[in-house]
């Protein structure tokens, strides 16, 4: 299976990587300052103490001229636009799009662009980031990949890729149930995101604070009731996972968003993670004023940064 990685960033280098080393056939596709970057020092994972460099083959834009199998698109939500037009050329008959964004908004986008039986849904638990010397730090114990196609069936590219996966030493596992996997990923990360960035701090400094654990809730209920509404309210394994990350005082995790506005990242995911949950919401009359207090900051991070 000849896999394409849009981005050779936080979670595209990292599971890129895991791929490569693996022995599968993978390239990245890149724009010029990141190529820069392989070309000199390699693609580079530090996880957890151990640091794995490697020469990865990368093309850019306008250099792809043939189909690849499956095409794993890990760009931020803002630069979709772009992405879906530099991987345009390596879609073919049979291939496979695998986004692994965060959120739901992208699906819309993607399906009427490649139809939306050639789109895979794709979920990844996991906490890496891009330094700016181009090391890609894991931090999270955990690095979780699910994917699947949104029909709930078991299709060949599906269970190419499980193969394809089941060599790496990435915890990766084909869903029947994908679209469901995304709403529980995507209101536990929107609650989290939402409540990091809105108090600027750590989940366990937030709940340390007079009122951080009242409006921890207050958010947590407004997504769980939007996801609800869409009838996929998070099932119990994944309320359970929630409330511990997001209710534990000892707890020094932050969305990937807050460690994004920590690092000065000139642009954050605002519309893709919060807007378009509260949009979502609206559509069945619920009302979400946490969410649009820490939407509304977002905003304003961001027109900062574009000014
Ligand atoms: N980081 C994490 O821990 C997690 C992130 N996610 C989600 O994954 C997605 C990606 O996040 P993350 O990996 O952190 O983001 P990064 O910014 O680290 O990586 C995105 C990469 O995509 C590249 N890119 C963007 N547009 C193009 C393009 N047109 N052509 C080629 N490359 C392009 C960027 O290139 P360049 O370097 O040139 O800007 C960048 O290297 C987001 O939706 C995020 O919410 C999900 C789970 C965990
Ligand atoms: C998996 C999780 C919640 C890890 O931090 C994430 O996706 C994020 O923060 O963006």
């Amino acid at each position: 299976m000849r896999i394409l990685v849009l981005g050779a960033g936080a979670i595209g280098g990292y599971f890129g990587l895991r791929l490569a080393e693996a022995g599968a056939d993978v390239s990245f596709l890149v724009r010029p300052g990141r190529a820069a970057q392989l070309e000199r020092d390699g693609l580079v994972v530090s996880s957890h103490g151990e640091e794995r460099r490697m020469r990865v083959p990368a093309l850019l834009a306008g250099e792809v001229n043939q189909p690849f199998d499956a095409l794993l698109l890990t760009c931020k939500a803002y630069d979709l636009p772009t992405a879906i037009e530099a991987i345009a050329p390596a879609v073919g008959e049979i291939s496979v799009v695998l986004p692994l964004l965060n959120g739901l908004a992208h699906f819309d986008v993607l399906d009427a662009r490649f139809g939306a039986g050639r789109v895979l849904g794709g979920v990844a638990y996991i906490a890496t980031t891009l330094e700016p010397d181009g090391t890609i730090r894991h931090t999270s114990p955990m690095d979780t990949l699910l994917f699947g196609d949104r029909s709930g069936r078991l299709t060949p590219p599906v269970e190419a890729l499980g193969e394809v996966f089941a060599a790496t030493q990435v915890t990766a596992r084909a869903s029947m149930e994908i679209t469901q996997d995304l709403w529980e990923k995507w209101a536990m990360l929107a609650a989290g995101a939402a409540i990091t960035c809105l108090l600027r701090g750590t989940i366990g400094e937030v709940l340390a604070t007079a009122d951080g654990a009242a409006v921890a809730a207050r958010t947590i209920a407004e997504v769980r009731a939007i996801a609800a509404a869409h009838g996929h309210a998070p099932r119990p394994a994944a309320v359970a996972q929630a409330d511990r990350t997001l209710g534990d005082p000892q707890s020094r995790w932050a969305a990937s968003m807050m460690r994004d506005i920590q690092q000065g990242a000139p642009r954050l995911e605002a519309e893709h993670v919060i807007g378009d949950l509260i949009r979502r919401g609206r559509e069945h009359g619920l009302a979400a004023p946490t969410l649009e207090a820490a939407y509304a900051q977002l905003q304003v991070y961001n027109a900062r940064g574009a000014a």
